[in-house]
């Protein structure tokens, strides 16, 4: 399970992290901070031990997110992202500039593309997108497109991890927001699930944000979630340490 620190400062992200501390061990940088903080803040958090997903999903000209994803390879993080609706030879780009700026010895970051955003429905796919057809056909064409780029996975919500892995294979990474805990506010997300369900439907990483971090007590809301999970049956390590 990989935390969203999205805050506005290193204040607030430090915080958060000294009442999960021991707990966690992957977390994601998304815009909010990592645009207030830079570079400095990832290399806080590898400091403290923990897994970096930066969030800053590229999505430009396949020169340009090359150049992009060279720079992010140099700060030393474990998984960055990029939009699929870019194209495949946006994404062939961007792994390749991932893969010039991993120095030599070290392990190339995981490079995922995320599909259709967990916020956006069939209606509004259709109307203002226009893109016609249903969320997890594109989802999926999505998918076999990052593939086709030679990428390692992809963002999507969980409801859509089996058809994801049936079209491009059950070792393609599946990263999935959109996890809301019985009873949690939707807020602006749309294709949403527990975060038992999205267990159950194979995602091999979710990504938790205000369920956690908007808690009165996010040592709390995680416990429970990882209560709930095990309810369920299954069986994790949830990020634990070691
Ligand atoms: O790339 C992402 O991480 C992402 C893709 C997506 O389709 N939907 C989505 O919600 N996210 C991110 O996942 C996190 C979800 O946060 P909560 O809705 O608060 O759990 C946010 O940091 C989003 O930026």
């Amino acid at each position: 399970m990989i935390v969203a620190l999205d805050y506005a400062t290193l204040d607030e992200a430090k915080s958060c992290l000294e009442q999960l501390d021991g707990l966690i061990r992957y977390v994601k940088v998304g815009m909010e901070l990592a645009y207030a903080e830079g570079p400095a803040i990832v290399h806080y958090l590898k400091e403290r031990g923990l897994k970096v997903f930066l969030d800053l999903k590229v999505h430009d000209i396949p020169n340009t997110a090359k150049g992009a994803m060279r720079s992010l390879a140099r700060h030393g993080v474990d998984m960055v992202n990029v939009h699929a609706a870019g194209g495949v030879a946006m994404m062939a780009e961007a792994r390749e500039g991932l893969e010039q700026g991993t120095s030599a010895g070290a392990q190339r970051p995981l490079l995922i593309a995320v599909t259709m955003l967990t916020s956006t429905g069939k209606a509004t796919m259709n109307e203002e997108l226009a893109i016609p057809g249903e969320v997890e056909d594109v989802v999926v064409h999505y998918a076999q497109m990052t593939k086709k780029a030679g990428l390692d996975g992809v963002v999507a919500s969980p409801l859509e991890v089996p058809m994801i892995k049936r079209a491009a294979g059950s070792s393609f990474i599946t990263v999935t927001p959109g996890i809301r805990p019985i009873g949690a506010d939707k807020g602006d997300q749309t294709r949403i699930t527990t975060p038992e369900k999205a267990f159950e439907l194979g995602s091999d990483y979710l990504v938790i944000g205000r369920a956690i971090t908007a808690a009165p007590d996010p040592a709390k809301a995680w416990e429970k979630i990882v209560q709930d999970v095990e309810a369920a049956g299954i069986h994790h390590s949830f990020g634990r340490k070691e």
